[in-house]
This record gives structure tokens, C-alpha cells and sequence, in this order.
């Protein structure tokens, strides 16, 4: 395996951060732990298929603060503060429950062998392949963390109204490229999100910049969050809302990204737009570049080496 070489603590092959293992890293300590996770996820998105996107966006959210640590899956008590409080958090994230039973089957198969941190890893991938997108080998080895940042995830974590050179140095901060930005973006191409975080989309039906939003579009949108309820839901793309595909991407060239953050992606930047354009043209080269960073992604360390443990229970370190 080759670590990603990177600074700033992230990549994991500088002090004892210890490296990935490999895909094959369960085959014979816990044979049956990918079978488990992967039927456990099937069923998850059976009875709810929006689990599928919550369960991708858990490990990113993971990932992007000290590396995939599984720290977001810790809770709050009277003495330590989680992620689970901040801002791109809070009310948002969904799928706890869903990783807690997967940890408890693969407790009583194998106790203490799995880590939390690659459940994470395995469940976005399953979560993918469920819906209809491409599927690919998970590295494991990752140790589960100590410690959680909530001041991190609120700073590193990008918001929905952010400019295009945000969302860039939002990602360049953990080595990942404007390439994987574009093509992890796609993620979007299933699951909701609040009216809160589209407010900004609501008023904007002309664009000077880029391709004008239907009013059909603009004005459903106004209509959906016209009631003062917090917890109002649209689907991130409107076509295939279910569908791991490539969707989102055309959507985004008809104006109609929900995100200001998504539309920015083809009015920002004109390297962020062809991509965009490939992608809205091309199922799977976007499919082909996606698995690649949520490999990436996923190799976003430390991975804690001596310092991490494998939890038994994700909430809380043992
Ligand atoms: C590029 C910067 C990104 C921004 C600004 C962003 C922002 C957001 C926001 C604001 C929501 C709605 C949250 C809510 O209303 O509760 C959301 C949902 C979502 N995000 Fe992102 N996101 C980004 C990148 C990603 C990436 C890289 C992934 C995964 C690889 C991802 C996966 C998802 C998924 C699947 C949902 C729907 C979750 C659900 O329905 O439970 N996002 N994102
Ligand atoms: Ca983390
Ligand atoms: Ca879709």
C-alpha cells in the first residue's frame, strides 16, 4: 500500500499514525464482517432508502476531521464534547443507529476485530452500491480515535453557501483536489437537505453567471419551505432523488442544483464546470472517478496507529 503523502497530520504514514492493511484485512480474523455489514445496509435502505445517503455522508463527515476515526460517531456526555453538536452536524446527520447495529452483530462474531471507522468506510461503499452506483475494494486497518473536534468539524467541514474557492481550499486543507471535490460533490445525487441550508437559492431563479434556474423549479422550492417548519426536506437532485447516477450532474448545467454551493460548482470556476459537463455527459467516467476519491477520501488519516483502539461500542471510546 502506498500512504498518501501529506502534512498536517493527514495521510498517515508520519509518526505513529500506523497505515491502512489492506482490503483483505478481515478475510481471516472476522471472514464474515463485509457479509454483515452489507446485508445490514441492504436492509437499512430497504426500509428507509434516504439511509443510503446518510449513511455516505457519516464517513465524509468523518473523514474530513482528523481522517476517518470514526470520531463522529461519539457522543456527548457531562465531561466530553463530540462532533455530533456542530453546526454541519447537528439535526442533520442520520445513521447511528444503523452503525450501532452492524457493531453489535459484529461484536458477538468477532469481538473487538472491526473498527468503527472501517464499519463507516464499508457502509458508505455498500451504500453506493445499493443505489445503483459503482462499487470498489475498502482499505481497512483504521483504529478507532480517542478524542472528537467539534471545533474542528465546524470549521473544516464546507457549508452549502460557500464560493467555489472556498469548497477548493476546503478540500486542498485535507490534500484532496478540485478533481475529487467535483466528483465527490456528486454524492449529492441522492438524499435531502433542510430549507436552511437552500434559503439563499430561493430568491436567486436568474443568474448572472450561469444557467437560470427554471422558475417551475424556484418557485417549488419557495412553495416547499413556505411553511416555518425547521426540519423541511427537499431532495438534493429532483430527477432521481433514490438513484446513486449522474444526475446531479445534469441538473447542475439546467440550474437546477439545490445547494448554492452545488451551482456554484458550474458558475464558479471554469475547470469546476467542465468537469461538471463531463460527468453530466458521461455515467461512467464520473462513476470511475468517484470510486478513485472516495478511495482517497477514505485514506485520509491518521489512522491512529497505537494511539486509536477498536471501540466496542462506536459511542463511546472502551
Ligand atoms: C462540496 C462540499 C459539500 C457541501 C457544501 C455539502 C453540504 C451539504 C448540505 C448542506 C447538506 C444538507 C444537510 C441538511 O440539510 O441537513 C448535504 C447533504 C448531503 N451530503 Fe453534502 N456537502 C458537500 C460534499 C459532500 C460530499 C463530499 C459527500 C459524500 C461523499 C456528501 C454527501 C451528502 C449526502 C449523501 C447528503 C444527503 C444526506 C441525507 O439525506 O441524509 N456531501 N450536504
Ligand atoms: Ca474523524
Ligand atoms: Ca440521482
Amino acid at each position: 500500500i502506498v500512504p498518501k503523502t501529506t502534512g498536517e497530520g493527514y495521510g498517515g504514514d508520519d509518526d505513529d499514525c500506523g497505515d491502512l492493511l489492506g482490503s483483505d484485512l478481515y478475510k481471516d480474523i472476522c471472514p464474515e464482517a463485509e457479509a454483515i455489514i452489507f446485508a445490514r445496509v441492504r436492509l437499512a435502505v430497504f426500509q428507509d432508502t434516504r439511509m443510503a445517503a446518510s449513511l455516505l455522508r457519516l464517513h465524509f463527515h468523518d473523514c474530513f476531521v482528523n481522517g476517518c476515526d470514526a470520531s463522529v460517531l461519539l457522543d456527548d456526555t457531562d465531561n466530553f464534547v463530540g462532533e455530533k453538536t456542530a453546526a454541519p452536524n447537528l439535526n442533520s446527520l442520520r445513521g447511528f443507529e444503523v452503525i450501532d447495529a452492524i457493531k453489535q452483530e459484529l461484536e458477538f462474531v468477532c469481538p473487538q476485530t472491526v473498527s468503527c471507522a472501517d464499519i463507516l468506510a464499508t457502509a458508505a461503499r455498500d451504500s453506493v452500491v445499493v443505489a445503483g452506483g459503482p462499487s470498489w475494494d475498502v482499505q481497512m486497518g483504521r483504529k478507532d480515535s480517542l478524542t472528537a473536534s467539534k471545533a474542528l468539524a465546524n470549521n473544516i467541514i464546507p457549508g452549502p453557501n460557500s464560493t467555489i474557492g472556498n469548497l477548493v481550499a476546503k478540500f486542498q486543507n485535507v490534500n484532496l483536489s478540485l478533481k475529487d471535490m467535483v466528483a465527490l460533490s456528486g454524492a449529492h445525487t441522492m438524499g435531502k437537505a433542510r430549507c436552511t441550508t437552500f434559503a439563499a437559492r430561493l430568491q436567486d431563479s436568474t443568474n448572472p453567471n450561469g444557467p437560470e434556474a427554471s422558475l417551475e423549479f424556484i418557485q417549488s422550492l419557495q412553495q416547499l419551505c413556505s411553511v416555518s417548519d425547521s426540519s423541511t426536506l427537499a431532495n438534493l437532485d429532483l430527477a432521481t432523488p433514490e438513484m446513486f447516477d449522474n444526475q446531479y450532474y445534469v441538473n447542475l448545467l439546467s440550474g437546477e442544483g439545490l445547494l448554492p454551493s452545488d451551482q456554484n460548482l458550474v458558475t464558479g470556476d471554469e475547470q469546476t464546470r467542465e468537469l461538471v459537463e463531463t460527468y453530466a455527459q458521461d455515467m461512467s467516467t464520473f462513476f470511475q472517478d468517484f470510486k478513485d476519491s472516495m478511495i482517497t477520501l477514505g485514506r485520509l488519516g491518521p489512522f491512529t496507529g497505537t494511539k486509536g483502539e477498536i471501540r466496542r461500542n462506536c459511542r463511546s471510546v472502551n
